[in-house]
């Protein structure tokens, strides 16, 4: 199957500059893009005359369920929020639940242009089984909070999930291992999980650093901030680790996060709404480290619109720093692109647009009052485009939406199916 895109104001994120020309998908794989492609035999065209091109967003760290949770408890501590919230509300969650929390969560994601995201939650085989269905691409994690003794259930749940879907759904479901945090899982197993890590190969998807009350907590308990205490650990050695949050870091803390492979998951408009602080990400970047951008789940986040992330990540370096030269457009676009493909481990395969990487493209709709005119597309496309401006999301070569029509997904059954459950979850918490 040979799909050709012509026309459009391509943003390629290996190169700066934008150009217009056409792209020639084959199969699951961009074959070529150039000013113009003529005669490569396509079963199908796209007319993208008026709209731009660029690599699919990445969220790369999320938790698709709590999408069923969103709205249901805003304005509280992230302490509270979790163990008086979150945490009952997950307890009722059945398998069904989850497998339509997290379609849920898909059906939003590619609406508004991300096509890979890194989740973490219960229940994978059903994430893992909407993964297959939607098309999408994903790099799923069992969370493992460890505060109390389970007989090694989250373990064999976590070793399952890697077992029975890493490379599957066409190669598009990646696997990781899923320490909750430094607070939620005790040093012995840790060191387990390091261990599993480092001997099997896979990388470790965690939550570091994101409140000071964290801090307190691990410098009350181990005499060290949460970065020293994982790095102490050996993980960063070890693993490749994908970091979500990192906001309380220190200039000691991001040393200890050199060389690291994978990186860490900037989640500005959660830490925003639960007044965390900002992620020291410029540093982290001029250190050499990868950053990505993810929403975390819409039970913390409010949408899972990563253009509204992308923004928020900008405008808070501009803040902190009081210089509108920090974290320009076209680095904010990179982010969430790039970045996030590096810290998922996936950049080989997509994150940019080349002739031999995998076709995970989205085309924004640019013919809009508040897309126009076009100076600058970098600028438009990190500061005035939202989600619903996107028309068309492809991943692995296939078409999930065009003209704003899911493909993939009924959407009429998806929400009477939402609505009917998320209301029992919540009853009474
Ligand atoms: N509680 C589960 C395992 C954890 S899954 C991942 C967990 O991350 C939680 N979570 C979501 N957002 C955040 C955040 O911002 N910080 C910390 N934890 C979060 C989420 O509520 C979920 O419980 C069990 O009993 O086995
Ligand atoms: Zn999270």
């Amino acid at each position: 199957m040979k799909l050709l895109i012509k026309g459009a104001a391509i943003l390629t994120m290996r190169h700066d500059a934008p150009f217009t020309g056409d792209i020639l998908i084959d199969g699951s794989r961009i074959a070529d893009i150039q000013p113009a492609i003529r005669d490569a035999g396509a079963d199908e065209v796209i007319h993208a005359e008026g709209m731009a091109a660029m690599p699919g967003l990445i969220n790369a760290h999320q938790h698709t369920p709590m999408s069923l949770l969103r709205g249901f408890s805003d304005d509280l501590k992230l302490m509270d929020w979790l163990e008086k919230k979150m945490f009952p509300a997950e307890a009722r969650m059945t398998p069904e639940d989850i497998y339509w929390g997290a379609k849920l969560a898909m059906a939003e994601m590619i609406r508004s242009g991300t096509t890979a995201f890194a989740d973490m939650y219960i229940h994978m085989n059903e994430i893992a089984a909407a993964v297959e269905e939607t098309g999408m691409r994903a790099s799923l994690t069992r969370g493992l909070v460890f505060t109390e003794d389970d007989g090694g259930r989250r373990m064999a749940e976590a070793l399952d999930l890697i077992k029975r879907w890493s490379g599957k759904a066409e190669g598009r479901i990646t696997t990781m291992l899923g320490p909750h945090s430094p607070y939620t899982v005790p040093p012995e197993l840790w060191r387990e999980v390091i261990r599993l890590a480092e001997q099997e190969d896979i990388p470790i998807h965690t939550h570091l650093a994101e409140t000071v009350e964290e801090v307190a907590l691990i410098r009350e308990r181990y005499n060290q901030t949460p970065t020293e205490y994982l790095y102490h650990l050996g993980l960063f050695e070890k693993a490749h680790v994908l970091l979500a949050h990192s906001v309380h870091l220190n200039r000691r803390d991001i040393g200890y996060l050199r060389g690291m492979r994978g990186g860490a998951a900037h989640n500005p408009v959660s830490n925003l709404k639960l007044g965390c602080g900002i992620a020291p990400v410029s540093e982290m970047t001029e250190q050499g480290i990868a950053v990505g951008i993810g929403t975390d789940g819409a039970g913390s986040a409010a949408t899972l619109d990563m253009f509204e992330e992308i923004r928020a990540a900008a405008w808070l370096q501009k803040l902190d720093y009081g210089d509108p030269a920090k974290l320009p457009a076209m680095e904010a676009l990179r982010m969430a692109t790039a970045g996030s493909a590096s810290v998922l481990g996936i950049a080989d395969e997509v994150g940019t647009l080349e002739a031999g990487k995998k076709a995970d493209l989205i085309l924004i709709d640019l013919r809009k009052p508040h897309l126009q005119p076009v100076h600058n597309l970098p600028s438009l496309l990190a500061y005035c485009a939202v989600g619903a401006d996107v028309d068309t999301t492809i991943v692995n070569g296939r078409v999930l939406m065009r003209g704003r029509r899911l493909l993939t997904i009924d959407e009429d059954e998806l929400l009477a199916q939402v609505s009917k459950r998320a209301r029992r979850i919540v009853e009474g918490i």
